[in-house]
């Protein structure tokens, strides 16, 4: 989730640039078929302090209209600039535990001391207004999602050193000595579960945040919008969805190839000068010697 000092300006509600009631699709809302299911939702784990929630929001920044995030429940108290209803749902024990009785939540898991839990009403939220719902939540919770209906795709968001992120736990400054150190501690459990096969889908690394997001963008446009349709003996999707999916396919894998490219030209960029000035120094060297 984003420190303190972002988080009131970065996850403000967006406007949406379709109608009220209508997903992007230009259907209503509450009549959305059930096609909209198959947009696999992304499940991103990663140890607190990773930066699972600056990459999250760079994604809704970029593609407001295709992902949506799915806002959990918990019971741990708010920090400072965080907002009811849009960064969490924060609740009282007692009322989780009875909703939780109810069946009302798809996963739920105590995490650092307190529950969390994705409702399926968020996640709902989310499939019916046709975007691709981002879950943040913990490798507990991950479990639990892969043992539903739900066909998501797994990203472990990791860290390039254990030192690393402590000082980004300790950078963001919003928890206590006490629950940095419960954090810390669970990371090593959260850690270990990448080493267990095939459970995600992607292991990334982040390190500087452009690069883990190109990564992230690339695991996108290969699990979500590269995946030839699959429908289960389901009824065919309508037209308008087709057309809508494949668009997105396209705007990935060309946001994927320009995020390449800018790489490659950054490359050039920084190692140019260097060749040219060693090519310029040469020559004058030769040029020199030459004379003498
Ligand atoms: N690649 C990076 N390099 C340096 N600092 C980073 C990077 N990514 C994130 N940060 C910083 O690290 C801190 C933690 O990031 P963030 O809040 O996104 O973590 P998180 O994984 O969502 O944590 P939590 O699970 O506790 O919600 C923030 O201050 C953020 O600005
Ligand atoms: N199992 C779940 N884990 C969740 C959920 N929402 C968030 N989380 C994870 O909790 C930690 C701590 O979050 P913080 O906001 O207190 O820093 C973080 O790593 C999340 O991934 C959830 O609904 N279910």
């Amino acid at each position: 989730m984003p420190s303190d000092d972002d988080a009131a300006t970065k996850k403000k509600p967006r406007k949406s640039l379709y109608p009220p009631g209508k997903n992007r699709w230009g259907m209503p809302i509450d009549k959305a078929p059930r096609e909209y299911e198959k947009l696999r939702p992304l499940v991103i784990c990663g140890p607190s302090g990773v930066g699972k929630g600056t990459l999250i929001d760079k994604l809704m920044e970029d593609f407001p209209e295709r992902f949506g995030f799915s806002v959990s429940h918990t019971t741990r108290k708010p920090r400072p600039g965080e907002v009811d209803g849009v960064h969490y749902n924060f609740v009282e024990k007692a009322a989780m535990e009875k909703d939780i009785a109810e069946g009302k939540f798809l996963e739920h898991a105590r995490v650092h001391d307190n529950i969390y839990g994705t409702s399926f009403a968020a996640v709902d939220a989310v499939s019916n207004a046709g975007r691709v719902c981002v879950l943040d939540i913990d490798v507990q919770g991950a479990e639990l999602v892969k043992k539903s209906d739900l066909d998501a795709v797994y990203v472990f968001i990791a860290p390039p050193s254990m030192a690393e992120l402590e000082r980004r736990l300790r950078g963001r400054g919003t928890e206590k000595e006490e629950a940095i150190k419960t954090r810390l501690a669970n990371a090593g459990k959260e850690m270990e579960k990448t080493k267990e096969d095939g459970f995600f889908n992607r292991v990334i690394v982040n390190d500087t945040i452009h690069t883990s997001y190109c990564s992230l963008k690339a695991v996108i446009a290969g699990e979500i919008y590269g995946r030839p349709w699959e429908w289960d003996g389901d009824a065919a999707p309508s037209a308008a969805y087709k057309k809508r999916f494949y668009e997105d396919r396209v705007l990935f894998w060309l946001s994927d190839f320009f995020s390449v490219m800018k790489d490659v030209v950054n490359i050039a960029c920084d190692v140019g000068p260097v060749l040219l000035a060693g090519a310029v120094g040469a020559a004058a060297a030769f040029r020199y010697m030459d004379k003498n």
